[in-house]
């Protein structure tokens, strides 16, 4: 019925030479006659004539509009009656019944949730060191839309300064071709139906020839608006991917410690939450746009079809203010759903990671034993989602009740306010259908915030988590706001030029060569002493230790001290790690390498990527690879070459492992060697022996070396100046650390250091005799075949 009253006004505005005023009572006739419990052919007594004859006779009759004699006829008061009845089984069995069920099921539910509902969950709302969503009406309209434009800039005016843009040109393009081939095809409609009016073979050839024409266009247009779309996602994410990675990758274990409370999962957030960005921006800045011109067209078109008697602007605004409550209820009820959508990233991030620790500590898993409580915190963590998935289930209940009176109420409302004016004969079905239609677009697009309401807010959920993580790794990257945004600029810069292609003309803004990856922020040059004024505290904000050290260049420092006396963190804060510090000087050497007490390298790496790490593998040549590895005693590891894959993290020993970090060190050659009982899991034969290494190829040629160790009795002839940790309890309670200088020789007594450097010595011999005697073996061998 509504395909055909919309067929007859498109014959009407097309000027079709058939003259047809729209008679009101006539289409409503045609309505009744449309039935299908009444054909249209059956009440015209079944006589040959088509359908369309009949439609077009029944609409050519004088127009009449409106009920002119103000009175109802038993016709329509019949009509009434009928309606009442029409839908009784609903009215009386249907409807009680759903309501009925509908209050059992709200009330006999819950029991089946199986959810604990007062487990503590995290905040959002920037309070107590919690990440902040905004969702208050502000941040779900004007903040977001400036957010997310500071987050797309990173893209527009990055690598998408030229490609991007060339990429949204040929999406506009597209768009707008595909409009122009909605307007053709609705017009095509018009004139392929009308073929059924009036049959005609070279027509019909004709229609048939556009119709391919039409389609294999519009095949064309859907085509490439996907493809394009997915390189121009694919581009964006790209590009922000990176530039994410670039100012996370330098800082991630000062951000781990700072804000590893508050910011979850940065891996989700540079993999999940910038891929929904990207796809998310798109298509909602097409559907606001489209939103916008919809708005201004209908509101036009409604303002010159709205009733003489009534002024110009008042469907207008009666469309406005119901949008206007429609929002503020949908915002009302909804406010909390970008909290729960921001929680619920953060819920499936945790469980996600959690999984994966399992998985990268199985054998630990294993070895402890520990599966049932690894499964208990695992459905801790699926708890979480379960609570905030139902949390989210109850206020999307609570907004489909709005969203589902609110769009059919409005059908009514217009309907209400305009059918007096058809009553009273002032307009005809037509400009009524055509205002409602007209106010329907409008409200449809001002009701873009209650009808995306759930998208808006996981879009505001998404553009706040980028936006928090950015702004705290910029900070990170650069304390000074002007430097921070300088630098900022820098690395857009730098990654726009990485995104274009070879060879891309400068003038375009290419560059010669393609520029290094973003560098790491600036440090102190090496060469010179080794200097650490400042005041290491914990992250609560307690004072670990005051320290007032300066290590000559090329000196050899021990570092001594109980159990969690504060040595690692010395190390850490001389390399610069450690960002809990007061009154710092001096800043660190960039020409340094610090040893942990549990590395870990990437997996899989072949030996010589591992031995390189995190240099480039190609950066020393075989030879030298496997003369230092021969040195630490992994040689039997490159038996089958360099190039194998292994996982070095579990494949080799502790003491294998930190022998290659030795290596490592020796191919290196850093001005400063810092060692965290980086020897611990080794014989003390073989700590010595990595020790002399060390000393004869790093420190004989200026480096310095920095250890820690609980054994250091063994290692005083290796180091020059030795300090040590000393401990106290002050009031009962609050632990005193000093960092003080001691004589190993009064320390040990000089008797038993005599006879340490000794048993030392005869050690070095003895190792040194068993070298040369492999060293013979081999070489007999290799004689023998
Ligand atoms: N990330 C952290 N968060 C909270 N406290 C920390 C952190 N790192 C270290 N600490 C605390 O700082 C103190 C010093 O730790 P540190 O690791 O420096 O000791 P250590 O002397 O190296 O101990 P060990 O010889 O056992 O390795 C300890 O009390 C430890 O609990």
């Amino acid at each position: 019925m509504r395909i055909y009253l919309c067929v007859l006004w498109a014959i009407r505005a097309s000027g079709h030479n058939v003259h047809i005023a729209v008679d009101a009572q006539g289409a409503l006739q045609l309505a009744r006659d449309a039935s299908p419990r009444e054909p249209l052919l059956r009440r015209n007594g079944g006589s040959n004539e088509t359908r369309s004859e009949v439609m077009l006779e029944e609409n050519l009759a004088p127009p009449r509009t409106g009920n002119q004699s103000g009175h109802e006829t038993p016709e329509s008061l019949r009509a009434a009656e009928k309606e009442r009845h029409a839908m009784s089984t609903l009215t009386y069995v249907w409807f009680p019944m759903a309501v009925v069920l509908a209050l059992l099921f709200e009330v006999l539910h819950w029991p089946w949730a199986e959810v604990d509902w007062n487990l503590p969950m995290e905040r959002s709302d920037g309070r107590e060191g919690s990440e902040k969503v905004d969702s208050s009406f502000l941040g779900l309209t004007l903040l977001l839309a400036s957010r997310a434009w500071s987050l797309a800039r990173i893209y527009l005016a990055g690598a998408g300064r030229v490609k991007g843009r060339c990429y949204l040109l040929v999406l506009v393009w597209i768009h707008i071709l595909g409009m122009y081939l909605d307007l053709i095809t609705f017009d095509f409609q018009q004139r392929y139906w009308n073929l059924y009016q009036q049959p005609s073979l070279p027509l019909f050839f004709e229609l048939i020839r556009n119709w391919f024409i039409l389609h294999f266009t519009r095949m064309i247009t859907y085509v490439y608006e996907f493809y394009v779309e997915d390189m121009f996602f694919l581009h964006c994410r790209d590009h922000l991917t990176r530039y994410f990675e670039a100012i996370w990758v330098p800082n991630t274990y000062v951000f781990r410690m700072r804000e590893g409370g508050k910011f979850d999962n940065p891996d989700q957030r540079i993999h999940v939450d910038v891929a929904n960005f990207v796809t998310q921006t798109y298509s909602l800045s097409f559907g606001v746009t489209k939103m916008i011109v919809n708005m201004l067209m209908y509101s036009y078109m409604l303002m010159s079809i709205t009733p003489a008697s009534m002024h110009a602007g008042t469907l207008v605004s009666i469309a406005f203010l119901y949008s206007a409550v429609g929002s503020a209820a949908m915002h009302f009820l909804g406010a909390q759903l970008a909290h729960f959508s921001w929680q619920g990233e953060r819920c499936a991030g945790d469980f996600r990671s959690e999984l994966r620790r399992v998985y990268d500590q199985s054998e630990t898993v294993a070895s402890l034993r520990s599966e049932g409580a690894e499964l208990q915190r695992l459905k801790h963590r699926f708890e979480k989602i379960k609570l905030n998935t139902w949390q989210s289930m109850l206020l999307e209940k609570r907004l489909a009740i709005l969203q589902k009176w609110y769009s059919p109420l409005r059908e009514v409302l217009f309907m209400c306010i305009l059918a007096p004016f058809f009553i009273r004969g002032e307009v005809s079905l037509g400009r009524l259908k055509q205002s409602e239609s007209a106010l329907d677009k409008i409200s449809d697009s001002l009701s873009f915030l209650v009808d995306n309401y759930s998208r808006l807010s996981v879009y505001r959920a998404t553009v706040d988590r980028l936006h928090n993580f950015r702004h705290s790794c910029l900070t990170y990257l650069h304390q000074e706001k002007s430097s921070r945004q300088a630098q900022d600029t820098q690395l857009i810069q730098t990654l726009a030029l990485l995104g274009l292609p070879p060879g891309w003309p400068k003038r375009l803004g290419g560059a010669d060569a393609p520029p290094a990856p973003a560098a790491l922020p600036a440090s102190a040059a090496s060469g010179g002493p080794l200097q650490l004024e400042a005041a290491l505290l914990l992250p609560s904000g307690e004072l670990l230790i005051d320290v007032q050290l300066e290590v000559p260049a090329g000196a050899c420092v021990l570092l001594c001290g109980k159990e969690g006396a504060g040595k690692s963190t010395i190390l850490k804060a001389m390399a610069g790690m450690w960002p809990f510090l007061r009154n710092t000087r001096a800043p660190p050497s960039n020409d340094m390498v610090l040893i942990p007490q549990k590395p870990r390298l990437p997996m899989p790496l072949t030996l010589r990527e591992a031995v390189s790490f995190p240099q480039s593998s190609t950066k020393w040549s075989e030879e030298e690879i496997r003369a230092v590895l021969d040195r630490v005693g992994l040689s039997d590891f490159a038996q089958n070459g360099l190039d194998v894959q292994l996982d070095v993290n579990s494949s080799l020993s502790g003491g294998e492992f930190q022998k290659l970090m030795v290596a490592h060190c020796l191919l290196q050659k850093p001005a400063w060697v810092l060692l965290d009982e980086s020897m611990a899991h080794m014989s003390s034969a073989n700590r010595v022996k990595m020790y002399q290494l060390l000393t004869d190829e790093l420190v004989a040629h200026g480096s310095g070396l920095i250890s820690t160790s609980h054994s250091w009795q063994e290692l005083v002839s290796f180091h020059g100046h030795f300090y040590r940790i000393e401990t106290s309890r002050t009031d009962g309670t609050q632990m005193h650390r000093e960092l003080q200088t001691f004589d190993p020789k009064e320390a040990l007594g000089e008797d038993e250091l005599a006879l340490r450097v000794k048993d030392k010595d005869a050690e070095i011999a003895r190792l040194r005799q068993e070298l040369v005697q492999l060293q013979r073996d081999r070489r007999n061998s290799e004689r023998a075949n």
